[in-house]
């Protein structure tokens, strides 16, 4: 096993992994894991050749962290959409090797007066990544203040497919979605049969069982995301206009990738008691 410590993009500290079973590249910036590539198998994440790599800004692509809410401030305060620990620097709290080969490194970041101000709870954040056959990930939240507070939260998973037109979502057929893509937000409606995506996809799905599936039929093969912790799941694709419209993204970027999130959205609110710990969870394997 190796683990590497190098200056990436943007001067930001990244941890290259390399073990038997597997590559992956971590940005210590964001928390971010940015390629996990198992051996002889092309890379299971995207990443956008024009994204960001500057302290403030997101990176697009890889498994960006919205946390402590999902999507837009939860208090209508205007404060960034998604949270403020994906265009931050964490730190490197831990590696270790494990008796099956694969490597886990364990990320965080915990409350300073700088997130008090924005958010104003005690916390420490940890995002444990093990590298192996499958690429597992747990994203730890502990309440060390003396109050229960309220998270919304996402693993944002940018995952690659070879072509977006040959691509399926598995496993949400006869649940219920908010349709945030629609006009007003569409209301609730019921997924029949798979997803297939060929418009502006944006929807949180509801009751979600513990396993989903991405069938690539262009690089013939199928992602499984299995996760615990969370009631829904949001599937998202910003098709051709929205794309064009993101100065990270490339024009045809919307064909190579599909982020399917492991969320607590919308009602999925998640109360963490004062000294309490919550654990959402999610693995990757092909
Ligand atoms: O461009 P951002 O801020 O990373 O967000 C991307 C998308 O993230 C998704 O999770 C949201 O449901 C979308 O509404 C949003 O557009």
């Amino acid at each position: 096993m190796t683990i590497t410590r190098v200056t990436g993009n943007g001067g930001l500290p990244m941890i290259n992994v390399s073990n038997d079973h597997a590559d992956a590249v971590i940005s210590v910036y964001a928390g971010q894991v940015l390629s996990f590539t198992p051996k002889g198998a092309a890379d299971v994440l995207f990443v956008s050749d024009n994204a960001y790599y500057a302290e403030g800004k997101a990176i697009k692509g890889g498994v960006p962290i919205c946390w402590p809410w999902f999507g837009a401030d939860p208090e209508g305060k205007g404060r960034p959409a998604h949270g403020f620990m994906r265009n931050r620097m964490w730190s490197e709290w831990e590696t270790r090797e494990n008796a099956d080969g694969s490597t886990t490194v364990v990320l965080g970041l915990e409350s300073s007066p700088e997130t008090l101000a924005i958010w104003p709870h005690a916390f420490r954040l940890a995002m444990e990544i093990t590298v192996g056959k499958t690429l597992q990930l747990a994203l730890v939240t502990r309440n060390t203040g003396d109050a229960v507070f309220t998270i919304t939260q996402a693993m944002h998973t940018y995952f690659a497919v070879g072509d977006i037109a040959q691509t399926t979502v598995t496993g949400l057929e006869g649940t219920q979605y908010l349709d945030k893509a629609a006009d007003g937000n569409g209301g609730t409606k019921q997924q029949d049969g798979a997803i297939s995506i060929n418009s502006e996809v944006d929807r949180v799905y509801f009751g979600i069982p513990a396993e989903l599936a991405i069938v690539d039929g262009a690089l013939k093969r199928t992602i499984r995301i299995t996760s615990s912790g969370n009631k829904t799941a949001v599937v998202w694709n910003p098709w051709a206009k929205i794309a064009a419209g993101m100065a990270d993204l490339q024009d045809d970027d919307y064909t190579r990738f599909v982020c399917v999130e492991t969320t607590n959205a919308a009602d999925d609110v998640v109360e963490v008691a004062a000294g309490a710990e919550f654990r959402l969870v999610a693995e990757y394997s092909l």
